[in-house]
Parts: C-alpha cells; sequence; structure tokens
C-alpha cells in the first residue's frame, strides 16, 4: 500500500522535475523511473510527506567544550533517533558518531508537537578554528542556529565569531545557556553579557544542562517555534548544496546535500558547479542517526548521497549539483578550501618512504582539505609536501599518520604561502626553499607579501596586559580592547582584538597564550588578507654546507635572535664528529649566528709508553693535518634522529 502511495507520488514528482530523455514518452518514462524507484533497497523512512512547512534545518554553534556533542545526543536521544539500552544510552551507536565527529556530525529527527510531526535536520559544523570556513559554508544549509554558551565560562572567543557567522547569514540564533548544573554557573552574569555583546534579550536564553537533560524539551521546541521553515519549489529545476562528505571505503565519497528546489532520486544523473563532472545517484537517504535510504529528497531536506565519487577532493564543499542538461545558478560564494600551513613530512628511516607513501595517500582519501605534492631533500630523502587549513588541523592530521603508519615522522617547520612579487609575476612560495634570497635578487624582487590574521582574545582582566605583551612579541598591530561586563566587576573578562601575521600563530603561539594566561585565555581568528612585510630567508651550515630541510623564513627584525636559537639547539643535537663542526645560521651572505662544534679527540697517542716524546708529537701532527683535512672535504652526516629532536621542539 505504501509502496502504490509512494509510486503514485514520485509519478506525480517526476512529472513535474523531470523531462524525459528524446525519443521517449512522458508515460513510459515515468513508469521506468518510477520502477527504479521501487526497486530501491527497503526504505525504513518515508520523507514524502514532509513539505517544506515541517521541516527545521539547524545548526549547534558554540566555543570549544561548550557542550555541542553533548547536546547532540541529548537532541538524538529525546527524539528517539538514537534508541536508549538500558542504562539510557546506546554507546555503540555514539561511539560510531564519536569517530565521524572529527569533522562535525549531521542527523535528522523526527519531532511531535500539537499533532504535527516535523523534520529536524541538525547540520553540525566542525568545532576547529582551523574549519571556519567550511563552518560558514554548513550555515548555508540552515535556517537558525543554537548558539550555546558554558553558563560558567561565560562568552569566549569562538562564541563570537560562529555568533558573527551566523548573523552574516541571517539565521534565526536561538541563545542556550548550556551547563546551569554546575556550581560555578553564574547565568545572569553569562546572559548580561550575551546581552552586551550580542545584543541577546535575557528573556529569550534558554536554560538547559546538556548533561541532565534539563530543558531539552524548551531546546526541541524553540527549535521548531522560533526557526522558520525552508523554501524550495518541488517543482523547480533540481539544485542540492553540498555542505560536507564522508568517506566510505566500499562505497567511495558520501557527500551531504541540502536541497534547495527540486526532487533528488535514485538513478538521476547530475552534475557539479564547480568541477562539471557528471555522476549518478547510487545511493541517498537521510542521517537518522546512521545511514538509512530513502526514495528521494525533497526542496528543503538535508541528506546524505553516494554518487561514486572516487576521490574526497572531487566533494567540494560549497559546489551546486545539478541535474544533467537542466543548468542552475551556482550557490553564491564558492571557494575551494585553501591550505594556509604547510610542512614536509618525511620517514625517520630513509627506507620506509613507501610505508609512508602508502599511509598518506590513505588518508588523504579521507581528508579531502590537505594537499599533497611530492618533494626530496637532500639531508632527509623523499618525502611529501602537506598543505593543512591550519596548524591545529596539521596537528591531527600527524596523529592520525603516525597511528596509520605506526612510527615516528620527520615534521619540518611549519609555513606559510608568502606572496612574492616579481617585476613580472607573482608567486606563492609555501616552501622556503623556493623562497628567493632577497639581498642578492632585491632587483627582481619587487615585495614579499605575508597572510595575516585578525585575532581576537577573550581573557579575564587580569591577564589582559600578559596577553597584550605576547601579541607584541609576535609582530601584532592594530591592537584594541574592551570589557565585557560591567567595570569593577570581580573577575571581569577583557576582548583584546589585533592583526598578527599567521606565520606567528603557526608556531607556539597557543601554548604561549595558554600557559600565560593559566589556562583561561580564548582565541579566534579569521583570515585577513595579505601584507607587505620585511621577510629573508634564513639558512643553516652545517661544516659550511647548507642544510635544505632546516631553512626558514623570518622577519628581519627577529633573524638575531631565531638565528642564535636555532644554532645553539642545533649544537646540542649534532653529534660531535672526528673534526671541528663550526654551526652557522645566515641570512643571504650575512653569517649571523654561530656555534663550534668542538671535535672528538681520538687517542692516538695510546699505544705509546714511556718517554717517547717525539713519536707522541709527531702522530699527534699527523692526526691535525688529516682533522684539517677532513674538515675541508668533510660531510657531517646528521642522523635523521637529530632532525627528528630539532623539528619536534619547533613544533605548535
Ligand atoms: N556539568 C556539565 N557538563 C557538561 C554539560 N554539557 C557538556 N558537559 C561536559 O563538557 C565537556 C565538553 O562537552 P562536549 O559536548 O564534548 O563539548 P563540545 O562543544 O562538543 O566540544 P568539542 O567537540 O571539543 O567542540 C564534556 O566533558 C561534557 O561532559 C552540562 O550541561 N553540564
Amino acid at each position: 500500500m505504501l509502496l502504490r502511495w509512494q509510486a503514485t507520488s514520485h509519478r506525480e514528482i517526476l512529472k513535474r522535475t523531470h523531462r524525459p530523455p528524446l525519443g521517449q514518452t512522458y508515460p513510459a518514462f515515468c513508469t521506468s523511473a518510477v520502477r527504479r524507484l521501487a526497486a530501491a533497497p527497503p526504505t525504513s523512512v518515508d520523507l514524502a510527506g514532509f513539505s517544506c512547512d515541517n521541516i527545521r534545518n539547524f545548526s549547534i554553534i558554540a566555543h570549544i567544550d561548550h557542550g555541542k556533542s553533548t547536546l547532540a545526543d541529548r537532541l538524538l536521544e529525546a527524539t528517539g533517533t538514537i534508541k536508549m539500552d538500558s542504562k539510557g544510552l546506546n554507546r555503540q551507536v555514539l561511539d560510531k558518531l564519536k569517530v565521524e565527529r572529527e569533522r562535525g556530525i549531521t542527523g535528522n529527527m523526527f519531532y511531535q508537537q500539537n499533532n504535527l510531526r516535523y523534520l529536524l535536520n541538525l547540520i553540525d559544523t566542525p568545532g576547529h578554528v582551523d574549519f571556519s570556513w567550511e563552518v560558514s559554508r554548513s550555515m548555508v544549509a540552515c535556517q537558525g542556529a543554537l548558539l550555546l554558551v558554558d553558563a560558567s565560562q561565560g562568552v569566549q572567543a569562538q562564541s563570537l565569531s560562529v555568533f558573527h557567522a551566523a548573523r552574516e547569514r541571517g539565521l534565526k540564533i536561538i541563545p542556550v545557556l548550556n551547563k546551569i548544573d554546575l556550581p560555578t554557573a553564574q547565568p545572569d552574569r553569562v546572559k548580561a553579557q550575551m546581552h552586551s555583546i550580542f545584543g541577546i534579550e535575557p528573556a529569550d536564553v534558554l536554560h538547559i544542562s546538556a548533561k541532565t537533560g534539563e530543558g531539552i524539551s524548551d531546546v526541541l521546541r524553540a527549535i521548531v517555534e522560533r526557526i522558520p521553515p525552508p523554501s524550495g519549489e518541488t517543482t523547480g529545476k533540481l539544485k542540492a548544496f553540498l555542505f560536507d562528505s564522508l568517506y566510505d571505503r566500499y562505497r567511495g565519497v558520501i557527500s551531504l546535500v541540502s536541497i534547495q528546489d527540486g526532487v533528488l532520486c535514485k538513478g538521476d544523473r547530475i552534475v557539479s558547479c564547480h568541477t562539471r563532472k557528471k555522476y549518478e545517484i547510487t545511493e541517498l537517504g537521510i542521517m537518522h542517526p546512521e545511514e538509512v535510504p530513502t526514495a528521494q529528497l525533497l526542496p528543503g531536506q538535508v541528506g546524505y548521497i553516494a554518487c561514486n565519487m572516487k576521490q574526497s577532493s572531487e566533494a567540494h564543499i560549497g559546489d551546486t549539483l545539478h541535474r544533467v542538461g537542466y543548468a542552475v545558478e551556482p550557490m553564491p560564494g564558492f571557494q575551494p578550501a585553501k591550505a594556509m600551513v604547510f610542512a614536509g613530512i618525511y620517514p625517520v628511516e630513509s627506507n620506509d618512504f613507501p610505508k609512508l607513501e602508502e599511509s598518506i595517500k590513505r588518508l588523504t582519501l579521507t581528508d579531502r582539505s590537505v594537499t599533497i605534492q611530492r618533494e626530496s631533500s637532500s639531508a632527509l630523502g623523499q618525502g611529501y609536501r602537506l598543505g593543512f587549513l591550519g596548524s591545529l588541523h596539521m596537528d591531527v592530521f600527524r596523529q592520525r599518520l603516525e597511528d596509520e603508519y605506526e612510527a615516528n615522522i620527520i615534521v619540518t617547520a611549519p609555513t606559510v604561502p608568502y606572496k612574492v612579487v616579481y617585476r613580472d609575476r607573482t608567486a606563492v612560495v609555501s616552501n622556503p626553499t623556493d623562497f628567493p634570497d632577497i639581498v642578492e635578487t632585491s632587483s627582481q624582487v619587487r615585495e614579499v607579501q605575508e597572510p595575516i590574521v585578525k585575532a581576537t582574545i577573550i581573557v579575564p582582566e587580569e591577564y589582559l596586559g600578559e596577553m597584550m605583551d605576547l601579541c607584541f612579541e609576535h609582530r601584532a598591530e592594530d591592537v584594541d580592547h574592551r570589557y565585557l561586563g560591567t567595570s569593577g566587576e570581580a573577575s571581569n573578562r577583557a576582548m583584546l582584538t589585533c592583526t598578527l601575521p599567521l606565520s606567528e600563530i603557526v608556531a607556539d603561539f597557543f601554548d604561549k597564550l595558554k600557559s600565560r594566561s593559566s589556562g583561561f585565555a580564548s582565541f579566534d581568528y579569521e583570515d585577513a588578507g595579505y601584507k607587505k612585510s620585511n621577510l629573508v630567508k634564513m639558512i643553516f651550515l652545517l661544516n659550511t654546507k647548507p642544510v635544505d630541510a632546516l631553512a626558514l623564513i623570518v622577519h628581519r627584525s627577529a633573524e638575531q635572535s631565531i638565528g642564535r636559537m636555532w644554532v645553539k639547539k642545533l649544537h646540542k643535537v649534532i653529534p660531535r664528529q672526528l673534526f671541528e663542526v663550526p654551526i652557522q645560521a645566515a641570512v643571504g651572505k650575512r653569517i649571523i649566528a654561530r656555534e663550534t662544534l668542538s671535535a672528538l679527540r681520538a687517542d692516538v697517542t695510546a699505544g705509546l709508553y714511556g718517554g717517547h716524546y717525539e713519536r707522541k708529537m709527531k702522530h699527534l701532527e699527523n692526526q691535525k693535518e688529516s682533522k684539517r683535512k677532513m674538515k675541508r672535504v668533510g660531510r657531517v652526516d646528521l642522523p635523521q634522529e637529530a632532525f627528528f629532536d630539532i623539528l619536534s621542539t619547533r613544533r605548535p
């Protein structure tokens, strides 16, 4: 009975949205298409009855650790999407979802209110500062957002950036105060903060505890009542917005889409507006909370599609998909993900390169935002240069690579993409080896520009001075601050804003920020373009030979201190040789720092007993002469472990 009803509705939909191929009549086309749909795997969810009025698309936006995942779990449980076991939880499903949560979770829930059934689509976003661009793309698929703020910590740097991103996109914001069960919760104070920073009326703020479940029903009610339904025409041309993707070992890339217009069915042939590549939908459905196939996806609905995409890099976040032959205007603002932090990755043991290569390739299949390029270094051998969205992304990938590859890897110092403006062209350089030696080629290079970010730090007032010092040490400009509470209030919070070169925060900025604020500071940043800068390439020489893997791009004002610091570090880790080894840092032809590694002295007189003074002297003279020769031709063999030691201390 259901199948017949579905078939009728499919026929109606197909009539309105599809045109038969040339030479085929409409009834024949519809019959074959409906047969195709009926042959689809049995569906446990029927979405045909959900029109836009009964759909709400929303995301949860919050600063890290304010309880986004816990609230998502509660919503899935409260709507019966996750069936609870005797202990009140379905651990297996939650654990599986947690694995996917590295990049955020999307879940579709059914919810009944006033005898009406609603389909609530939670489009969760990665809670990671490096993915802020993807966060804003995910918001395109929503009409509302739950702004979650920890009632004990108050508004933090990322609460601010996600709030502004949601407001810019015109989303209805539902303010939610979480963790009200904590004895340290200060709901009134945090509501006053939210009023002064965001202009949110205290009466609109919901009080919840995602941990105990208190207030969850108010959240569900507010989603239905406050968030507007999506718009979209069943009869329109298919327009699907791709906002996320997962990788499945067997089915390839699974893309998460939001249907803006038209109807998407299994077997449909679609085109990517960005790549112009064509695909056929082999499966589609909703995330309930795992993938459940459905017959079709209607306007306003959010779901997954499998369409034989082999590589994650084919699924471009922000891309628009349409039916073959029915072009549509792409959704605005598409930009491919941009790698902003680059590093070389090498095996500690050179023989292990094939194994490392395989691990990198396997991992990048599932992480589309990593860019890869083969490179080789005379010091480290074969390796890869990888590009990441930010330094946290790099750390996550590095950890996954070490787990997958089951060995230590050498990661060179992270760099950012610099723009080198030559007389006749501009080149983007992310590898210090490719950076020109400005001193020698100044007639060729007009200027060098570096990427800049606008940073926001929120910190208790007493740490404000310390944070300002930290920012100035990292070449901050346009430093400004304001207080977030009423003045004189105990442990008031201050918000500091400034611009910083991106290269300054990919090193150890986060660690310093946390340690110098006793862990209280929160930090966020956004892209602020490029700015002219006085940068130089610093190389390190061992026994007068440059070591390519150690080259750095540094600001001229810091060349002395950085040069001195690194030669000292090298001096500590390089094993002593049979000859004296000068360790030098150089910018162009200028040596700016030097340490000397003294020679290991082999005891050439060990076999001589008694008073053979002349023979002793002869042996020592011979040794001196051979050392002089060795030094001239000698090559310092730097063990890979020494690189590992040096570079692991450079990590952010
Ligand atoms: N007491 C209390 N703890 C909570 C509540 N909600 C979340 N937590 C705890 O806060 C911590 C962070 O919660 P998560 O849900 O992982 O936070 P998140 O925002 O998803 O964190 P990220 O995934 O890192 O962004 C966990 O230890 C939770 O158990 C709450 O209502 N009350």
